[in-house]
């Protein structure tokens, strides 16, 4: 499918946002292996996230839902999958899934579509392996997976992936062996804090944590809140689509989490945060952007953990700002659903918008957006929702292709935006 969007004016009022994704993975999973009833309400209901629900299926656990975002689990011991367990477009479930299934010491083999099976999936094998668990298959999707874990593991998070991280961590829930990971550079700690509410003991030392003795989970409520990586696309559309004024409520704003609202401050935007407070160990709150002069700014490779997805959206803000924007250290980027780094330059280019990978470095110099041109996304979601809203700021319409892909993370997007003002409609195929 193919979608457009076009300028009609300011984007204005609340933005919609739905559940985290990285929250709604967890609150399944983490609810899965615990004692007991685990109630989800706000669940992301997008394919991803469906994806780890029908895998968590296979391994013999109930999931229900029972009303729109809100969804039941009974936790128990898991069972080895009859059938290879697919993970379609999901780096963040089939990784997750494969530590879990290890820690609960059963075999699965797992699959996924023609972008996941493209990606490093080594990353994991090789902490897990060094835990005891065995593989078969290569370094890419399909590979089976046999647990249990029979060693313990001090891993060293390089580069710096919450997936990996994971892993590592519901590996070790199963096993009473010592589990360490150590990062030189955070990655989002949902896992840790989601986990501790659950009842799971940490030690936390400097940028080692540790599994405790305490390694049982018990059933509880989540409650999840909205996705920064979706907000960013009102967030960001407001701050270069004249004459508007966006709020999203209620959204993620972990400080891992939290740079592409940073680096639009940076930047210069008139945004404001308000209502901040802590739920469920996370915390929340309010943010309003304002139209208004943006300028350049340089991001360097530290800062990209925690806007890690929102990197192709940074981009369009730094088209629609003034002066040169550099963000360096992307290599991870390349190992995305797409190389966001190429297709960003790539589509940016094609909108007339001058913009170059160098290295792994993303330069942009902002100006007037021409737009006009059809871009391909190479069925990647984020590569997608960001030249939709580069379409919003720019002189002619922007197209992109394998548009249904947005339904991995954001199955409302067009809504959402359709209720800020914004025109966004599907092209009929020659
Ligand atoms: O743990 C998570 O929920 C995620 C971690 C990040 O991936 P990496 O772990 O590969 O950095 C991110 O890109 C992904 O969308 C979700
Ligand atoms: C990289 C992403 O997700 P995942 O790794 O879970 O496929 C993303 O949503 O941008």
């Amino acid at each position: 499918m193919k979608l457009r969007s076009l300028a009609t004016g300011p984007l204005t009022g609340a933005f919609p946002v739905p559940g985290d994704k990285s929250l709604s993975h967890r609150a399944l999973i983490f609810g899965a292996l615990a004692e007991g009833e685990t109630v989800v309400a706000g669940l992301l209901e997008s394919e991803d996230v469906l994806a780890t629900a029908e895998a968590l299926r296979a391994f013999g656990v109930r999931v229900e839902r029972f009303g729109p975002g809100r969804w039941r689990v009974l936790g128990g011991r898991w069972r080895s999958p009859d059938a290879p367990i697919d993970c379609g477009n999901s780096g963040t479930a089939v990784r997750l899934l494969m530590g879990a299934a290890a820690g609960q010491g059963v075999r699965a083999t797992f699959t996924g579509d023609a972008s996941l099976s493209k990606r490093p999936m080594r990353r994991v094998k090789a902490p897990l392996e060094a835990m005891g668990v065995r593989f078969e298959g290569g370094d890419t999707l399909p590979m089976t997976v046999e647990g249990p874990v029979t060693r313990g593991i001090a891993h060293v998070n390089v580069p710096a992936s919450a997936q990996v991280k994971s892993a590592v961590l519901l590996a070790g829930l199963g096993s009473d062996q010592p589990v360490e990971v150590a990062e030189p550079v955070p990655s989002r700690d949902h896992s840790e804090i989601m986990l501790a509410e659950f009842g799971v003991a940490f030690q936390r030392d400097g940028t080692v944590t540790r599994l405790g003795a305490g390694r049982r989970l018990s059933g509880r409520l989540v409650e999840v809140a909205g996705d920064p990586s979706s907000a960013a696309f009102a967030l960001g559309a407001a701050a270069i689509v004249p004459g508007s004024e966006v709020t999203v409520k209620d959204v993620l704003l972990n400080p891992h989490r939290s740079g592409f609202v940073m680096a639009l401050q940076r930047m210069g935007a008139d945004l404001a945060m308000a209502n901040i407070r802590e739920r469920g160990g996370e915390t929340i709150g309010d943010v309003r952007v304002r139209f208004g002069p943006l300028f350049g700014a340089e991001f360097t490779a530290e800062e990209i953990p925690s806007m890690v997805d929102e990197i192709p959206m940074l981009a369009v803000v730094a088209a629609g700002a003034r002066g040169e924007t550099r963000i360096e250290g992307l290599d991870e980027l390349r190992h995305k659903e797409s190389d966001r780094l190429a297709l960003m330059a790539e589509g940016l280019s094609a909108c007339g918008v001058e913009a170059r990978a160098d290295g792994d470095a993303l330069v942009i110099q902002g100006g007037p957006i021409r737009g006009g041109a059809s871009v391909r996304t190479e069925g990647d979601h984020r590569i997608a929702m960001s030249h939709l809203v580069l379409g919003l700021a720019a002189e002619q319409p922007v197209t992109v292709d394998e548009a249904e892909m947005i339904a991995t993370s954001f199955p409302t997007f067009r809504d959402a935006m359709k209720a800020l003002g914004a025109r966004i409609e599907e092209v009929a195929e020659q």
